[in-house]
């Protein structure tokens, strides 16, 4: 089967993970970028703190690293330039935001446009933002998820690539939804990364088109009766 790798044999995509926590997607995206025939290789890992948990798992995968602390510089712009200047140093073409929690300036979101993507653990467009998982709580919708979505400077405003969605159950609190959806980012971050490798992910305006984007499921109602 080795030989039946989908399509011509593209180079795989230089891909930085930008962390600043434990990178439990992080390492979901190093376990897909294992597979021979995942289009992308994750070639760095950067956090703007040094105590984010996520830089170990990297280490001990091999993965190179690197810290850039946002309180050592005197404004968003420094900061910014200084994580291109990394990024440049390890030859890197597309960006991933995993739990990177500083809000990336307008040079550096047009610098990568089309060229960087982020996991928000909300359906998009609701929840943008922070605490994500009470706001739905106090909403009371029976649904909740996650979204990957291509990264614009308003903030987690981009066009969006693959959502999940859970239900919310009775006696859930935070945490209790949060963990799952976590679960489901770790399945929906591999699969919009294959799928922009591949050249599937198209970018039309302000929407993304997925080329080949297979049969779809059944609709789903919660509660149940
Ligand atoms: N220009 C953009 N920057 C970022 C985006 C984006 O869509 N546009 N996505 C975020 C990720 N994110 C939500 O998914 C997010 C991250 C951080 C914040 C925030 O309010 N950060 C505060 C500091 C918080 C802290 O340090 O703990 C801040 O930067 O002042 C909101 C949403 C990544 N960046
Ligand atoms: N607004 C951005 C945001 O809230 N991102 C969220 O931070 C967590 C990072 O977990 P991880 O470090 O284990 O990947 C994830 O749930 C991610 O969706």
């Amino acid at each position: 089967m080795a030989d039946a790798a989908p399509g011509p044999q593209r180079p795989k995509l230089r891909v930085a993970v930008l962390i600043s926590g434990g990178g439990s997607n992080m390492a979901a995206l190093l376990g897909a970028a294992a597979a021979a025939d995942f289009p992308a290789e994750i070639a760095l890992v950067l956090s703007n703190r040094a105590d984010a948990g996520g830089l170990a798992k990297a280490a001990a995968a091999g993965v190179a690293t690197a810290v850039v602390d946002h309180r050592a510089f005197p404004d968003r712009d420094s900061f910014d330039a200084a994580i291109d200047a990394e990024l440049a140093r390890h030859g890197i073409e597309f960006v991933c935001l995993a739990g990177f929690m500083r809000l990336l300036t307008e040079g550096f979101t047009d610098r990568w446009r089309d060229r960087m993507i982020n996991v928000h653990p909300s359906l998009l467009p609701l929840f943008k933002g922070l605490h994500t998982h009470q706001r739905a709580l106090d909403a009371g919708v029976r649904f909740h998820g996650c979204t990957v979505h291509f990264v614009r400077f308003g903030m987690d405003e981009g066009p969006i690539i693959v959502q999940a969605a859970v239900p919310v159950l009775a006696g859930d609190d935070a945490d209790s939804l949060a963990a799952r959806v976590l679960a489901m980012e770790h399945k929906i971050y591999p699969l919009a990364l294959r799928l922009v490798g591949e050249g599937r992910a198209v970018v039309d305006g302000e929407r993304v088109r997925i080329e080949g984007e297979g049969a779809a499921p059944g609709g789903m109602l919660w509660p149940a009766g």
